[in-house]
């Protein structure tokens, strides 16, 4: 049976819900159901100003419309999680887990349709965002085990006296996140957050607006207290009123180097600490001594994942001179192989992205690129597809750019869309340095069948997450953040429950007042 919010979207009669069975199509959903969530339902903006359209990428049609929250409704939100708080706080990390691994199961239980409305909302193909549901599941499922675990020390001193430490929630956490992982990014936020006995308002991008409020819904469902996981929709202004407002205890960002440097300055203003996950411009390393074809299937899985709107996205790929030319016809061959089209069917591998501003913003750049010398080796055009249906949508074919030099704007500035640029190198000294050449940090990658050179190469990488011999794999277990511009802070694996939590410390005299006075 279809679920719930699936029934409240208007469009003609579905299927019943299979696995292999579409309930829906591309051009056929209307979402007329508020987007906001907070104290355990969905809320309509009362102020109804500033209503953006949302588009379907895959069609160009109006999907939505976003009505942008206030401060009003920001407050309710905030006041939600708050009293949420009261109770999550208080329950054991058992308790808490339960209600997570519950939350999982229903995710597991509607993969499918979470999945199709993602690709509806976000134009990356159903095979992708499947894996992106995925992964949002498992991220919570990790941090639900986790979450009995946090513990603290036995710190023995003098006399008898000892300490100990409390590991506690930080509050009201605030998860701001950007358009090309929407439920992911709201899973990876919310799981340790949760965990950690915190709740969150979580505000997307108001251009994929649709699914994290089904993730608030799931949680709600599964038994979290009303109020745990708040949406509130909206851009830069509802996002400025939750960075500065008084109850919230911390920041989570995903988004651009440039916004995260605005975030990080409001939260200054209350000494709130922040995670900011942001931009790349990642290197792939490729000697001559690597597996070829893993490194081609390493270079295609670093660059056109999501239409190439990854911030970990191996675009700056170095190849080492010998097997320039072999690597070069290979990547140009299997590029070319894409198929390109309706993201919501199954042979589909590149769908749309995600919006008309952002298609023309990554055609100039390859336009720039030309300008500058490179070579279009394939693609790089507007791409039309023969479904008249689709003939709107914002397509593209994928990009590759050969005799490309460091100084190119391609290389050097963050694209975030399907656009290779292919470099030459001849030493491993010269690559380490042209590689760590940019104020980003976020991932890198090195393709050899030398151990030894693999891990020296990493060693000197400045990069937060290095790929041996693959691409762009994230399981949750592992942590994920950036070094330099590309952020503060991990999402995933242990560690991130120090960025949900901090230490109280308890000193416990077993003797006397030692008194100066
Ligand atoms: N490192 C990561 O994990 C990661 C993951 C995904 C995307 N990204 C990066 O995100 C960027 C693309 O996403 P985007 O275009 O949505 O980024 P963006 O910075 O434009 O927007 C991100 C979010 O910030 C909000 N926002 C914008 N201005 C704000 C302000 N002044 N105050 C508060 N909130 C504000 C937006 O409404 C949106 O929700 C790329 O640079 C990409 O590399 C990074
Ligand atoms: C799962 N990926 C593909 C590595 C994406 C991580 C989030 C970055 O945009």
């Amino acid at each position: 049976m279809l679920h719930r919010l699936a029934a409240s979207l208007r469009r003609p009669a579905a299927a019943p819900f299979a696995a292999t069975v579409r309930c829906i199509s591309s051009g056929s959903v209307n979402i007329s159901v508020p987007l906001n969530f907070w104290a355990g339902k969905r809320w309509s903006s009362q102020e109804k100003c500033n209503i953006e359209k949302v588009y379907e990428p895959a069609t160009g049609r109006v999907l939505c419309h976003l009505e942008p929250c206030g401060a009003s409704e920001v407050n309710q939100a905030v006041k939600a999680a708050k009293s949420a708080f009261g109770h999550w706080s208080k329950m054991s990390g058992m308790e808490r887990a339960r209600i997570m691994i519950e939350a999982a199961h229903i995710i597991e239980s509607r993969r499918e349709e979470i999945a199709e409305i993602e690709v509806v909302n976000n134009g990356k193909s159903i095979t992708e965002a499947r894996l992106d549901v995925d992964s949002a599941r498992l991220c919570i499922e990790y941090f639900a085990g986790l979450a009995s675990t946090l513990a603290g020390q036995h710190v023995q001193l003098p006399g008898g006296s000892f300490a100990y430490t409390r590991r506690e929630p930080l509050g009201v956490c605030v998860g701001i996140g950007a358009w090309n992982y929407p439920f992911q990014i709201a899973a990876w936020k919310s799981a340790p957050a949760l965990a950690c006995g915190n709740s969150m308002v979580f505000k997307p991008s108001p251009v994929t607006p649709v699914t994290a409020v089904m993730l608030a819904e799931i949680y709600a469902k599964a038994g979290a207290p009303e109020g745990l996981l708040n949406v509130v929709q909206g851009g830069q202004e509802t996002g400025s009123l939750l960075c500065h407002h008084p109850d919230v205890a911390k920041v989570s960002f995903t988004g651009s180097v440039s916004t995260g440097k605005k975030i990080m300055e409001m939260a200054s203003k209350g000494v709130k600490p922040v995670t900011l996950e942001l931009g790349g411009k990642s290197p792939l390393l490729i000697f001559q001594d690597s597996d070829l074809e893993n490194a081609v299937r390493g270079a295609l899985m670093a660059n056109f994942l999501s239409q190439g709107q990854v911030c970990s996205n191996g675009t700056r790929v170095f190849v080492q001179k010998d097997i320039l030319p072999t690597f070069v016809e290979e990547v140009v061959k299997r590029t070319c192989a894409i198929e390109i089209g309706d993201p919501l069917l199954e042979s589909t591998r590149m769908g749309a992205l995600v919006s008309q501003s952002h298609l023309e913003k990554v055609l100039s750049f390859v336009d720039q690129a030309k300008k500058e010398g490179a070579a279009v080796l394939c693609g790089g055009e507007p791409f039309v597809p023969s479904d008249p249906k689709l003939r709107g949508g914002y397509y593209m074919t994928p990009c590759v750019l050969g005799d490309c030099t460091d100084e190119m704007t391609s290389v050097k500035e963050e694209i975030f869309g399907p656009v290779m640029s292919v470099l030459s190198f001849e030493t491993e000294e010269e690559v380490l340095l042209r590689a760590n050449d940019t104020t980003m940090g976020l991932a890198a990658g090195v393709f050899t069948r030398d151990v030894k050179r693999a891990h020296r190469v990493v060693e000197h990488l400045k990069a937060g997450s290095c790929f041996i011999n693959n691409y762009n794999i994230t399981p949750v277990e592992v942590p994920f953040g950036g070094f330099k511009m590309s952020g503060i802070g991990r999402e995933n694996g242990q560690v991130t429950v120090e960025h949900y939590s901090q230490l109280k410390s308890v000193y416990v005299e077993m003797g006397d007042v030692d008194s100066l006075f």
